[in-house]
């Protein structure tokens, strides 16, 4: 809970909590009065999260420009410090770390101040060029509303904070090109630079039914010339936002730089449209800058995805400090608007994670980066515990509102699976259908985060496991929709097959828990699934971990490990906003 400031505005006085005007200051005249408030207002914010980022009020989308730089790491992410609700005004947050989970805030990085960045500053990504020289290329809405490519520096180089950052004056250095709509040019990514020292970057757009990354080429990073040729674009998408591209090792969990190319890297194509994070593993073939994908976009279920569930406009980065790179995105509320007001807040980063290669070539794998673990508290562990079918035993002894859990799964007589109907190809709608109440012969079975000892609210994250032929077929699914008591919420299932053998590896999961955000890694980090539920009553103490088997065949966790998660420190911004009245927010 984030009381921000009392005002004093000659005789009458009130108090922004989470950016709300609240009270008036004649009902906390005492000490006691103050705290009981502040008790009360902890109540009433069960979903506020403990480790993941979130700013203290408002609105908060995209993250912006992650880099390390100096040993810092940086994270900047679109803000509106006017209100709980996307608006006018974005600003380019920011907010420093030295481990990727404890964060403490910065001024604001770019606001609107200038004709091309008039309305707003929305996303873009930070390049650091030869010599140590971080810059940032951001889109502005310029008074007219139309999306321009910005160059913003900083101030002072030698700042490992880089607190201050310049315009470049003459901005805009892309403007929307013949056949694209004005609307429809924004997000650059990281740029990268070519043998022969040119530099590129794609902007994220739509033009003749294509959604697409356009490619734009520049010798000093000021002058930019559009390529004749998109780096890629598919008839099956719509508008791209936040674009990344970026090469992976094809033998290493190693990141690289983004500027790397040769036979020992893969590229990747991320475009965020439609609610998700698609991509595409592909080869970048230099002299004719393309971009070949060993599949293209098809617009169905058979794409890959960084995240089945809620994670959009992700940004990665290449950390030089640990050789990795690391994804970040934003996790939008599934409560309503309403709700988001009387919060005050709407909107969460996911976790950092590490990504890389998977060593059959042919999709990522993402897990949390290892300074998480730095957060673990209490352990509790089972070892070899059978789960007969219609089984559930909780996971007693740790914080189960805020908790990172790893479990793995053996299955024996995995020849007796059912087989899958072959008609059914899209995971979230099995998930939907065969939900967790649904009893299979392997599955059901997982966990029941964030569920009151009744099981009354509860969510579900499950697999089953299928025959397919003489193989097997491993599903993943989070099951909202007995989440929460509570009505008006998104409470959508969702799915996701794991590209593992059954035969060979144990059904693993990994699943962090932080109140209102539920993150889940299945077979090791080759399928993820993110999810916001808002219960009523499993909240603080009163919120249960169990693990289950609602399937009719026995299975055995060989291995439980579960921990208490302690709260990172995230602190907030050196500016505090008051409530501008153009912007209604009243309770
Ligand atoms: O903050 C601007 C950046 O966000 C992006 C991707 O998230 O585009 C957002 C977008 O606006 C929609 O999303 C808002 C939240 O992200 C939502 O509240 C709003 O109502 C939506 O319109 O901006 C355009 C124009 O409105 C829309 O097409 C996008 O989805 C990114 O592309 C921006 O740089």
């Amino acid at each position: 809970m984030d009381i921000s400031l009392f005002l004093f505005v000659g005789f009458s006085c009130f108090l922004l909590i989470n950016g709300n005007k609240v009270e008036d200051c004649d009902y906390l005249t005492d000490k006691t009065s103050l705290q009981s408030f502040q008790v009360l207002l902890q109540a009433e914010q069960p979903y506020r999260t403990a480790y993941h980022f979130q700013s203290p009020q408002n609105w908060l989308n995209d993250p912006n420009g992650p880099m390390y730089y100096k040993g810092v790491y940086h994270l900047f992410y679109q803000y509106n410090p006017n209100s709980a609700w996307f608006g006018d005004g974005m600003v380019w947050a920011h907010s420093a770390s030295y481990d990727l989970i404890n964060w403490f805030g910065l001024d604001h990085a770019l606001v609107p101040s200038e004709p091309f960045d008039a309305i707003s500053c929305w996303s873009g990504s930070a390049t650091i060029l030869p010599g140590d020289k971080p810059v940032i290329l951001y889109t502005g809405i310029d008074a007219n509303y139309n999306q321009v490519q910005n160059l913003a520096t900083p101030k002072n180089e030698s700042d490992p904070l880089l607190v201050e950052w310049v315009k470049y004056f003459g901005n805009p250095l892309m403007t929307p090109p013949d056949g694209v709509k004005g609307d429809n040019f924004r997000d650059p990514t990281t740029a990268w630079q070519g043998p022969d020292g040119t530099w590129k970057v794609v902007i994220g757009s739509y033009s003749n039914n294509q959604g697409m990354a356009i490619l734009f080429q520049s010798q000093d990073f000021v002058h930019w010339t559009m390529h004749r040729d998109p780096l890629y674009s598919s008839l099956k998408t719509e508008m791209w936002e936040c674009p990344d591209f970026f090469p992976v090792s094809i033998n290493s969990t190693n990141g690289v730089d983004t500027s790397v190319e040769n036979p020992s890297v893969r590229h990747v194509m991320k475009a965020s449209f439609n609610s998700h994070d698609y991509y595409t593993v592909g080869t970048y073939v230099t002299e004719q800058e393309r971009f070949l994908p060993d599949a293209d976009f098809t617009g169905t279920s058979l794409d890959l995805r960084f995240d089945y569930g809620k994670f959009y406009a992700s940004k990665s980065f290449f950390d030089g400090k640990k050789n990795r790179r690391i994804l970040c995105a934003w996790v939008n509320e599934s409560d309503s608007m309403e709700d988001d007001l009387k919060k005050g807040w709407s909107g969460l980063q996911s976790i950092p994670r590490q990504i890389w290669l998977d060593l059959n070539g042919k999709q990522l794998v993402q897990w949390p980066v290892e300074e998480l673990n730095s957060l673990r508290g209490n352990e509790v562990y089972v070892y070899d515990k059978q789960l007969e079918s219609g089984s559930v035993f909780e996971v007693s002894g740790i914080t189960a509102s805020q908790a990172d859990i790893e479990i793995m799964f053996e299955l024996p007589k995995l020849e007796e699976a059912e087989f899958i109907d072959t008609s059914l190809v899209d995971p979230q709608l099995i998930c939907d259908k065969q939900d967790a109440s649904v009893t299979g012969k392997f599955g059901p079975f997982g966990l029941l985060a964030l569920a009151t000892k009744d099981l009354t609210e509860q969510t579900a994250i499950f697999f089953r496991v299928f025959r397919d032929h003489k193989d097997y077929k491993v599903l993943m699914c989070s099951d909202q929709k007995r989440s929460s008591l509570r009505n008006e919420l998104d409470k959508t299932t969702y799915g996701a097959f794991i590209d593992i053998d059954p035969q060979r590896e144990m059904v693993s999961l990994r699943t962090l828990i932080d109140h209102s955000i539920i993150e889940s890694f299945g077979g090791k980090g080759r399928s993820v699934i993110t999810t916001r539920v808002y219960p009523k009553l499993a909240i603080y103490d009163e919120a249960h971990l169990f693990a289950f088997n609602n399937g009719s065949l026995s299975v055995t966790v060989s291995r439980l490990n579960a921990w208490s998660m302690n709260k990172a420190q995230i602190t907030a911004g050196g500016k505090t906003e008051t409530i501008s009245e153009d912007f209604s927010r009243k309770k």
